[in-house]
C-alpha cells in the first residue's frame, strides 16, 4: 500500500465500527496513529461503544456516520467528504442459524452491501480494503488446525455470502492491479478490551455463543442453550457434566 502521505494524514474508514470487532480495531488504528471515520447502521450495536473507543483512545470523538451499506447514496457523500486511504469493512449480518432462516436477506445486506461499498471506493479511487470473511468459509475441515489451503465448503448462508464476496473481491484485483486486499478469516472472537470499557454487548437477544454465554455469567439471562443433536457422542448432544 505505498502512498506519499504520512499515517497521521490517513483516513480509513472501519464499516461496523460500532460493532464489536469494529470498536477494538478503532482503538488500534486510532493508537497506531491513522485518522479513522466510522460507517454503522447501530443494527446491532450501540453509538455508546463509539463514545468509548474516543475515550480509550484518548481522542475527542471519532467521526460517525449512521449510514446503511445498502443506501448508496449517503455510502457515497462519506467518500465524497473524508480523503479516505483505505477500508476496513467489517459491517455484516454475522449469525449462523438466523442466516439460514433468512438467507435472502443475508445475501442482500452482506453481498449487495459489500458491491455498493466497493463501488464507491472505485468511483472514490480508493483501493486499499481489509475485508472481514470468517473461518466458516472452510465448512466442516478435513484437516485440524485449519491450513489456509483447506477448501471452502461453507454450510450455511451466512458462509456462502462470504465466499462470494471473497470471489468479488478476487475478481475486483484481478481487474485492476491498483487494488490491494486482505481477507480476513478469523474464528469467533472473545474477550473484552483490558480497560473493562469494551466488550461485546449485541441489541436485543445475543445470537452468537460468547455475548449469550455473557449475558448468563452476569445473570441478564437464566441459561444457555447448548445446540445440536448429532455430535459423536452417547446421546448426540454437546453436553456434559464433570462426572458423565
Ligand atoms: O445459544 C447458543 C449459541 C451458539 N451455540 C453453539 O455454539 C457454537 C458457536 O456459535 P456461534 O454462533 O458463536 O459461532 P459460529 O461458529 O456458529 O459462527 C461464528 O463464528 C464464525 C467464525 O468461525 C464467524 O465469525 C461467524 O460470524 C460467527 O457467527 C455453535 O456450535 C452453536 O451452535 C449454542 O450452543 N448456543
Amino acid at each position: 500500500m505505498a502512498t506519499s502521505t504520512s499515517i497521521s494524514e490517513r483516513y480509513v474508514l472501519v464499516t461496523g465500527g460500532a460493532g464489536y470487532i469494529g470498536s477494538h480495531c478503532t482503538v488500534s488504528l486510532l493508537t497506531a496513529g491513522y485518522k479513522v471515520v466510522i460507517v454503522d447502521n447501530l443494527y446491532n450495536a450501540s453509538y455508546e461503544s463509539i463514545v468509548r473507543v474516543a475515550r480509550i483512545a484518548g481522542v475527542s470523538s471519532v467521526p460517525f456516520h449512521k449510514v446503511d451499506l445498502l443506501d448508496q447514496r449517503q455510502l457515497s457523500a462519506v467518500f465524497a467528504r473524508y480523503p479516505i486511504w483505505a477500508v476496513v469493512h467489517l459491517a455484516s449480518a454475522k449469525a449462523v442459524g438466523e442466516s439460514v432462516q433468512r438467507p435472502l436477506d443475508y445475501y442482500h445486506i452482506n453481498v449487495t452491501g459489500t458491491i455498493n461499498l466497493l463501488r464507491a471506493m472505485k468511483d472514490a479511487g480508493v483501493r486499499n480494503l481489509v475485508f472481514s470473511s470468517s473461518a466458516t468459509v472452510y465448512g466442516d475441515p478435513p484437516i485440524i488446525p485449519i491450513p489456509e489451503t483447506s477448501p471452502l465448503k461453507p454450510e450455511s448462508p451466512y458462509g456462502r455470502t462470504k465466499v462470494v464476496i471473497e470471489s468479488l473481491v478476487r475478481d475486483l484485483c484481478d481487474s485492476d492491479e491498483g487494488w490491494n486486499a486482505a481477507l480476513l478469516r478469523y474464528f469467533n472472537p472473545a474477550g473484552a478490551h483490558e480497560t473493562g470499557l469494551m466488550g461485546e454487548n449485541p441489541k436485543g437477544v445475543p445470537y452468537n455463543l460468547m455475548p449469550y454465554l455473557a449475558q448468563v455469567a452476569v445473570g441478564k439471562r437464566e441459561y444457555l442453550n447448548v445446540f445440536g443433536s448429532d455430535y459423536e457422542t452417547k446421546d448426540g448432544t454437546g453436553i456434559r457434566w464433570v462426572n458423565s
